[in-house]
């Protein structure tokens, strides 16, 4: 008998197709209202699950009484209780490393946008308001030679520390609870307080993953720390920072600007008074979306789907089990 997998995600067809010629697939384009009984549903009755951006808790996953293995197609896994899963026995997988620059290059892209003003001027453009030399009122401040502060320097923060020393001559400082070495070495990163690096850096950009000691991390006090120039970035999850109080240091002018690909709720609701600031960018979580980075990233997934199901190591597991997986060595 096939075993059955769930995918709640659209994948590319050829990906589909490997996972269709060895189990029994029911396939969902996204999780809504209209379907989600009917994912429940098929659920119950998987031995994997493969797909992103869904919150799985306990009612849904109770009486998925034959679930091996869910695997994310994303990094971050806040969705998941990792507890309760390996409590289950239920191995996780992510797909980290194939998302790391692209997610680096949205992360600069935020940086330079925000501080060039790059959406709103191009605006003023498209809107035909461009009708004399653009003056001080339209300037935007430098990002080269100015300190990067990174929170966290992980993949990700790592390979923002690149382009920001190396390509744009910046000084990096971070803030994490173990000390990296080689990003010391190979970009001049000075592992510094939480407290130095709001008080030093031009741009403050987090790159945390979301966990119960990161969630809210960035709040009122923390931009009371920070400077009236300080742009901010968050390419990582939205519920590490206070929002409001995000909202209000913007008005206040305790920051200048923020550049933000992920928020407190998404879709980011159309009345958020985020979108009211002309000091904002901001951005749909489109941090690895790229043709080449999500498909790159679905092809792991179903990498790492197939091999814990054929009871073999995934190339990235969240939860190793205790004891050693039935086969190990070759993933696919
Ligand atoms: N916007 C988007 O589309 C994307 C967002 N992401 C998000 O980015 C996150 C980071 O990804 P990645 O770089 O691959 O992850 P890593 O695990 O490689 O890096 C995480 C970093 O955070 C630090 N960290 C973790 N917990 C704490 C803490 N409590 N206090 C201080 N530092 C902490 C870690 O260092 P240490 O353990 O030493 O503290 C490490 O430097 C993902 O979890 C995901 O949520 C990822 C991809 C795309
Ligand atoms: O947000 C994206 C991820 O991969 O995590």
């Amino acid at each position: 008998m096939k075993k059955r997998v769930v995918a709640y995600k659209k994948l590319p067809p050829a990906l589909l197709a490997r996972l269709t010629e060895r189990f029994e697939v029911s396939a969902f384009d996204g999780v809504n209202d209209a379907n989600r009984a009917a994912f429940a549903e098929a659920v119950a009755s998987a031995h994997g699950l493969i797909g992103a951006s869904v919150r799985m808790d306990a009612a849904l996953l109770d009486p998925a009484r034959e679930l091996e293995i869910i695997s994310t197609i994303s990094v971050g896994y806040d969705t998941f209780d990792v507890d309760y899963l390996t409590r289950r026995g239920i191995l996780l997988a992510h797909t980290p490393d194939v998302l790391t620059e692209t997610t680096a290059d949205t992360v600069f892209a935020l940086i330079l946008a925000t501080a060039r003003r790059v959406v709103e001027l191009a605006e003023l453009v498209k809107a035909g308001h461009w009708q004399r030399s653009i003056g001080p009122a339209h300037f935007g401040v430098d990002v080269h030679h100015k300190t990067l502060g990174l929170i966290g320097l992980g993949r990700i923060g790592q390979a923002v520390a690149r382009r920001a020393n190396l390509g744009f001559g910046m000084n990096v400082v971070y803030y994490s609870r173990h000390a990296v070495p080689e990003a010391e070495a190979a970009y001049g990163a000075r592992r510094v307080e939480l407290d130095e690096l709001y008080a030093s850096a031009d741009f403050v950009c987090v790159v945390l993953p979301l966990t119960a000691e990161t969630e809210q991390l960035i709040d009122a006090d923390a931009f009371a720390r920070m400077r009236p120039e300080t742009i901010f970035i968050n390419g990582s999850r939205g519920r590490i920072v206070d929002e409001a109080a995000l909202i209000q240091a913007l008005k206040s002018g305790a920051i200048h600007g923020a550049g933000l690909d992920v928020f407190e709720r998404e879709p980011l609701p159309a009345d958020s008074p985020l979108l009211q600031l002309p000091n904002v960018v901001a951005l749909p979580h489109i941090g690895s979306a790229t043709h080449e980075t999500r498909f790159a990233m679905a092809e792991m997934a179903v990498d790492n789907l197939i091999a814990g199901l054929n009871g073999q190591r995934p190339r990235a597991v969240v939860n190793p089990p205790s004891r050693p997986f039935a086969i190990e060595g070759e993933v696919r």
